[in-house]
């Protein structure tokens, strides 16, 4: 079930969005230096959904954090070839003085998008993570759910190119673990959702998350990093597992999470 190199090469012809060439970062110099991540050599096809899992602290958040360009590699080098990602985190992180259209339009409104383009986007975008009508509340009258779907229909506002100049260019959304604060039931719904909506777009997604049922439900591809400092030590590629081969392969995938996690204990 690991992907061959074979398969990663027909996986990555054409503009691939994201390319790590061993990446490392660490925080602080010294003896006291946090290393969080380590030869780090990641790459996201055009329309690819990837699952980034592992431990906690193992530099998930950090990785995500570098392809957004809010943090800079210490050594390596990233290749970032898509119209602007947008990143969902785990809280919606809401202008809560914006209606939910409002929100929506706050990427557009930046990128200089006229008036009455911006609403007809945020209206369809709306529309999209099924919230039409609802785009005259403000965050603080929807549910932890919906606000996760206004924040979904934000980034795929901030990750589309208006301008032109990233013409021909792949979208890519960046998410950090963005279901986990939400009770089982919605998160199943988003997940759905979320799957949906990627297929629609054709946007490319790289998803952290440390739960590897969604990452095996979600993803194409699952990668493991170790824990600190964060490697690529698996991958496997999951596409389109239903029934007993996806029970087959989050029984896998875990055992190799534990094996990761006890690994890191024992050093
Ligand atoms: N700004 C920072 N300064 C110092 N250390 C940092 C900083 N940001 C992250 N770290 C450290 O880098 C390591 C990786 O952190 P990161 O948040 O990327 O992990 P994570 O895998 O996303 O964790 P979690 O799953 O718990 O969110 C951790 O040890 C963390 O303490």
């Amino acid at each position: 079930m690991t992907a061959t190199i074979e398969d990663r090469q027909t996986m990555s012809t054409g503009v691939q969005p994201v390319r790590f060439h061993q990446v490392g970062k660490a925080f602080g110099q010294g003896p006291k230096a946090v290393v969080a991540l380590d030869q780090v050599d990641l790459e996201v096809a055009a329309g690819e959904f990837v699952c980034l899992l592992g431990a906690s602290g193992c530099g998930k958040t950090t990785l995500l954090n570098l392809v957004a360009g809010l943090d800079r590699p210490s050594s390596g080098r990233i290749e970032v070839n898509s119209s602007r990602p947008a990143v969902v985190f785990q809280e919606a992180a809401l202008m809560p003085w914006l209606t939910a259209a409002g929100n929506v339009e706050l990427p557009l409104r930046m990128a200089g998008v006229p008036k009455a383009q911006r609403r007809a986007k945020a209206a369809e975008l709306l529309e999209l993570v099924r919230l039409k009508g609802l785009g005259d509340k403000r965050p603080h009258e929807l549910s932890g759910g919906m606000r996760q779907r206004v924040a979904l229909a934000r980034a795929l506002a901030s990750t589309t190119d208006h301008t032109g100049t990233g013409a021909g260019k792949p979208s890519l959304l960046l998410m950090d673990e963005p279901f986990s604060a939400l009770d089982a039931i919605t998160r199943d719904v988003l997940q759905g959702e979320l799957l949906r909506i990627w297929r629609a777009t054709g946007t490319a997604i790289l998803f952290v998350t440390h739960d590897v049922r969604e990452a095996v439900r979600l993803g194409q591809r699952v990668v493991l990093l170790s824990s600190r400092p964060g490697r690529v030590v698996r991958e496997w590629d999951v596409d389109g597992l239903t029934g007993t081969p996806e029970a087959t392969a989050v029984d896998e995938i875990n055992g190799a999470l534990r094996e990761v996690i006890s690994r890191h204990a024992a050093a």
